[in-house]
């Protein structure tokens, strides 16, 4: 059977999928084991995806893509500044149809355009450890859960301060929003969120009908400076002590965090508190007078990174410290090949050029997409033979040039 990779914009009308969104959203939910949506449940999830791509593979004669891919464009914070990426998700297969290729033709694909429209990373979260790296994405952040013992907790700080305030679905992303995008710029890693994940976050989507809470601290002034997002994992009926979880928590200010976790720890009938995405460097256990109160597992990957254009990649971001040093990078779909001097002496405008001086360090794209954010020690990706170095110490100056201010995180998993 022939097939082909097709692109189609996710269209309503009068508030339904067309017949193309339609059969794209019950292909993909199909892919992911998960249940067939109805007629609501489509409109929303087609809402959803407003001004995004699809992508299917389509066999000759049929209507129902075998195959499924939808990315969109966003803004990620890269150390000292963003970057446009594109970011993907949705990579279903029909699970008669897999293994002959049909995420790799998507993917190429939908690479290729971002390499056309001048977008220099793409960037994933992936159900599996080992499917991305042959295609030039490397691990750059990393999440853990937490989980808080609410009768356990003491704060520190006795006396609460600011104001809390709940929020109605309604009044929640004009308030999260701007809230949002100060906080993601503390971690390198984190994206814009897209308007429709707003209403997804808030109500929980077509995957969550359980109620959720949104509130919000402001501080004496009344400049808001972080929400939580939370809702019940598992009820206090029976046992008389709930389990809540959160969805979200951004906080711009030491002051809103803490208030915030003060709110959760302050619940009544709550016993614990969960957070599944935590980032790896959260102060919660430091605000506490028994560091014992919170758990925390072990870290899960959260964020794949593929660098398509160097210079533009490594030109976004900053580095702490001036130096020159050459990178030759392999990258068997050639998008980010080549010999690369950065070059920090200008520490405000760093230099990336393509050149032909004798490489300091060579790796492959993935390799450089785990460096581009700061979160991984070159010196770690040399001793697994990842990385080489002909210089000697060039791992250790690009562990200097490549240091993070903060640790890369991304609470989004899309
Ligand atoms: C960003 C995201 O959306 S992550 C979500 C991924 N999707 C899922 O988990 C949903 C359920 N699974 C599926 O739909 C499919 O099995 C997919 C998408 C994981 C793989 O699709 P396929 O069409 O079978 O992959 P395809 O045949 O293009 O394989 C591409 C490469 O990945 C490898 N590969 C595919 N699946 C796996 C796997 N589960 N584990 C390890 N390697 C794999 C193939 O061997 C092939 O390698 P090669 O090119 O080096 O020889």
């Amino acid at each position: 059977m022939t097939w082909q990779v097709h692109r189609l914009a996710p269209a309503l009308a009068e508030g339904a999928p067309d017949a193309d969104t339609a059969t794209w959203i019950r292909a993909m939910m199909a892919a992911f084991l998960g249940p067939r949506p109805g007629p609501e449940e489509m409109a929303t999830i087609a809402a959803s995806f407003a001004g995004q791509r699809l992508r299917g593979v389509y066999e000759t004669a049929d209507t129902s893509p075998v195959a499924t891919l939808r990315s969109w464009d966003t803004a990620m914070t890269v150390p000292g500044g963003e970057v446009a990426a594109d970011a993907i998700s949705s990579i279903g297969v029909r699970a008669t149809h897999r293994r002959r290729g049909l995420l790799r033709a998507l993917l190429v694909d939908d690479l290729a355009e971002a390499v056309r429209a001048g977008t220099p990373v793409a960037a994933l979260t992936s159900t599996q450890g080992s499917l991305y790296e042959r295609f030039g994405f490397g691990l750059a952040a990393w999440t853990r859960s937490l989980t808080l013992d609410t009768r356990a907790a003491r704060f520190r700080d006795a006396a609460p301060t600011g104001r809390l305030r709940m929020l109605d679905p309604s009044g929640f992303a004009p308030v999260a929003g701007p809230i949002q995008d100060r906080a993601r710029r503390r971690h390198p890693g984190s994206m814009d969120r897209s308007a429709p994940s707003w209403h997804a976050l808030i109500t929980g989507g077509v995957y969550d009908s359980s109620p959720r809470s949104a509130v919000a601290w402001a501080d004496a002034t009344g400049r808001p400076a972080g929400y939580v997002v939370y809702g019940v994992a598992e009820s206090w009926w029976g046992t008389g002590s709930a389990t809540l979880a959160v969805h979200d928590l951004q906080a711009t200010t030491p002051e809103s965090y803490r208030e915030l976790w003060r709110h959760l720890a302050s619940l009544d009938l709550v016993g614990e508190v969960g957070w599944a995405n935590a980032s790896l460097d959260e102060p919660l256990p430091w605000l506490l007078t028994d560091h014992r109160a919170v758990s925390s597992g072990g870290p899960r990957d959260m964020l794949w990174l593929r660098v398509l254009d160097v210079p533009a990649a490594l030109g976004a971001r900053r580095y702490p410290v001036t130096d020159r040093i050459v990178l030759r990078v392999h990258d068997p779909d050639r998008h980010a090949s080549g010999c690369w001097a950065l070059d920090t002496t200008d520490q405000v405008t760093p230099a990336v050029t393509a050149t032909t001086d004798t490489p300091d360090v060579e790796m492959d794209a993935a390799a450089l997409g785990s460096l581009y954010l700061g979160g991984v020690d070159p010196r770690v990706l040399a001793r697994a033979g990842r990385l080489s170095e002909h210089s000697p110490g060039a791992a250790g100056r690009l562990a200097r040039l490549f240091a993070a201010p903060g640790v890369p995180w991304n609470g989004i998993r899309f």
